[in-house]
């Protein structure tokens, strides 16, 4: 026995000890898919190596970031742009001589790795950090019957959840915590904080000069709805002087693409911020912006103080409680003694690094930057941004990772906070706002890692009384919370519903053919030919009254491998049954069925509601009804024109048009 084995042998001693020979033996050949080698993901692949976990997969989309090998300890520096899953599976390897890694380098939600591929785990693990993939193994769990482990870390914070079919809530069971919502006037109009510049010029700017072009239809459709006039009239101005300033930034830049960010500085900071001053009403109970001026700012002349003139009352009250901004803000150097008197520094939003400096001191990103190191990083993050859209790419969106981006959403958040009198930020701050930040802590990954690793073990042994559902929080007295499982969430649209699967070959299985086969013919099993509509996600592809795509192929409609049919009973007396499409096993015979139908078929559990409480079938982000009367599809997925409220919105932030709007609590926070 070689040195390494001993010393292997030696340390499994305490394993086996408090395992059990029983559950210690079972290890080696419990089969475990690690979705995520990230920060969670790197210290539960090394628990579970040591715990004596013998055959694991470890999935991972993403290569190793430099800001990574911080919490990341699998990686190091020469590992960088390496594939994640790879590179961990083959560090922690070394941690055990017995245990078998398979890494794979790819998203979860591929077709590949369809319901089949996900039951022929023992349990799941995920160390992910975004909710659509957690989602996604969510479900794929319920429809395998496969028992999961899932877990979170914010910062100090940590979850850990053991989720079972039919035993225990499963991740959608409980709707996730509301987004932070902003009011759009604050946003548009009366920003008072640091972050309402941030995701102006993030949600707003950026889509408005580099994104997809607006057709104005929605202007349009407002002015038919009979909406004010004068207001339209104003936000058609403003789309025309966009139009104007977005063919500067794509003409070629020996011409006016040349001039492109002085017309994009004047017209946002400027003609924008003089038009909102003649709306008299706004600043009645709050301080009213200071339109910039391009030549002053840069040569150092520009005052803080000089208003404007217009007051013109056109409405356009904003229903908007906004604190008014403080105007007594300086300007730090930025007018290089011109005035003397205008400083604005960071004020509150300086880091100690950047303090009392503009050029010296912390790390370059963290350092504040004046009025003029604001207007130069906007004119040259413009530049960049406008000499990409020549070069080749049609549309440029927000992107923490990248440095365009990120500066020119410093410099145009920074230079309207300027002109509202708000704190600068750092470059690093806007980061961590603008990105949804919130610094991960190691210790934090470590403990969580810790907890789904006794959950899993709860799960292996079956011993469902011990399972929890574990946080860690922020209370010294308190740090860690173990709550006893709750049963599903009856009305829960993902755990609730009947999985069954198909073996089929979506070029000739037709979708009136899987409908009827998994419906069946009676009593007993799919529960006979009754009123449905049948939905992929959230498109409609047949209704009682609507029956054109059911002669069509499931591959015409886009209804592929990994996809879910989802069979919504249109009398509410049964549940959804959501059918898997997988492959059909490599021996089937070339003359042989197209469908194999899963036997016995799915017998859909009895609703106690009645019809009015239909439930659509879950989907992740929007709170239409499930009936037929939605968007119907011939196959591909609807497209929209998004407005600029809906582009706000998907940026994770529900806009209201007034601060005392109620809000529907179906969007979430993503914690990671
Ligand atoms: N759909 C997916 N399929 C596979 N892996 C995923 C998917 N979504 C996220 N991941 C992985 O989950 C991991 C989450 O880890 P973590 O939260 O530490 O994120 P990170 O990207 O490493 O760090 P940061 O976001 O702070 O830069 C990441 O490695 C990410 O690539
Ligand atoms: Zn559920």
């Amino acid at each position: 026995m070689s040195t390494a084995t001993k010393a292997t042998e030696r340390r499994s001693l305490h394993v086996k000890a408090i395992l059990g020979p029983e559950l210690y033996a079972r290890l080696s050949t419990t089969k475990v898919l690690l979705v995520g080698a990230g920060g969670i993901g790197c210290e539960l692949l090394k628990n579970i190596v040591l715990t004596g976990f013998g055959d694991i997969t470890l999935l991972d989309l993403d290569t190793i970031d430099l800001s990574n090998l911080n919490r990341q300890f699998l990686f190091k520096k020469k590992d960088v742009k390496q594939s994640k899953a790879l590179v961990a599976a083959k560090t922690a390897s070394a941690f055990n001589p017995n245990v078998r890694i398979t890494p794979i380098h790819a998203n979860i939600k591929e077709a590949q790795f369809d319901v089949a591929w996900f039951r022929q785990y023992d349990i799941i693990l995920n160390a992910l950090d975004n909710l659509d993939a957690r989602r996604h193994v969510n479900k794929m769990c319920m429809a395998a019957n496969v028992p999961l482990v899932e877990s979170g870390t914010a910062g100090y914070l940590g979850q850990v959840q053991p989720i079972l079919k039919d035993r225990a809530e499963c991740f959608d069971c409980v709707p996730k915590p509301t987004a932070k919502t902003f009011p759009v006037c604050t946003i548009r109009s009366t920003p008072s904080q640091p972050i309402h510049c941030i995701v102006w010029a993030k949600s707003y700017l950026i889509p408005q000069l580099f994104g997809e072009d607006e057709d104005g239809g929605e202007l349009d459709e407002a002015e038919k709805q009979g909406e004010n006039a004068q207001e339209i009239a104003t936000l058609r101005k403003e789309a025309q002087a966009f139009k104007v300033v977005r063919a500067a930034l794509r003409a070629p830049s020996d011409t006016a693409g040349s001039n492109a960010a002085k017309m994009v500085f004047q017209k946002i900071f400027h003609s924008d911020i003089l038009n909102l001053l003649s709306m008299a009403d706004m600043w009645r109970s709050r301080a009213p912006p200071t339109p910039l001026d391009f030549e002053d700012v840069k040569t150092g002349t520009f005052v803080l103080n000089k208003t404007s003139s217009n007051s013109n009352s056109v409405g356009g009250a904003c229903t908007t409680t906004g604190s008014s901004s403080t105007k007594d803000a300086k300007i730090n150097g930025a007018n290089g003694g011109a005035s003397g008197e205008k400083t604005l520094s960071g004020i509150n939003g300086m880091t100690p690094a950047a303090s009392g400096s503009t050029t010296n001191g912390g790390l370059k990103d963290q350092r504040a930057l004046s009025l003029q190191d604001n207007l130069e990083l906007f004119v040259s993050s413009t530049n960049r941004l406008a000499s990409r859209l020549r070069a080749s790419e049609d549309t440029i969106s927000f992107d923490k990772d990248d440095d365009d981006t990120l500066d020119f959403v410093t410099a145009a958040a920074n230079l309207r906070s300027v002109a509202y009198g708000i704190a600068g930020q750092s470059r690093w701050e806007v980061k961590e706002m603008a990105g949804n930040i919130i610094p991960a802590i190691a210790t934090t990954n470590a403990i969580i890692a810790g907890l789904i690793v006794l959950q899993a073990l709860h799960l292996l042994r079956k011993a469902y009384n011990s399972l929890r559902n574990v946080h860690v929080q922020f209370k010294p007295s308190m740090p860690l919370s173990a709550i006893t499982m709750c049963p599903p969430n009856p009305d829960c649209g993902v755990c609730r519903d009947a999985y069954t699967e198909i073996l089929c070959e979506p070029a000739l299985a037709t979708l009136g053919d899987v409908v009827d086969g998994i419906l069946g013919g009676g009593h007993g099993d799919g529960t006979g030919k009754r009123d449905v509509s049948v939905y992929e996600e959230k498109r409609v592809l047949s209704d009682p009254d609507w029956d054109d795509n059911n002669g069509r192929t499931l591959e015409s409609l886009n209804v592929t491998r990994g996809k879910f049919l989802s069979i919504v009973d249109e009398d509410g007396i049964y549940g959804t049954i959501q059918v898997a499409v997988g492959v059909l096993p490599p021996n089937h015979p070339i003359d042989g069925s197209a469908i194999i139908f899963p036997v016995p078929l799915p017998i859909p559990p009895k609703k106690a509601k009645s019809p009015s409480s239909l439930k659509r079938p879950a989907s992740d982000d929007d709170n239409v009804e499930p009936s037929a009367k939605r968007v119907k599809t011939n196959g591909s997925a609807p497209t929209f024109s998004p407005s600029k409220k809906k582009r706000l919105e998907e940026d994770g932030l529900i806009l209201v048009d007034d601060a005392n709007q109620q809000l529907d609590d179906d969007d979430v926070i993503e914690i990671d």
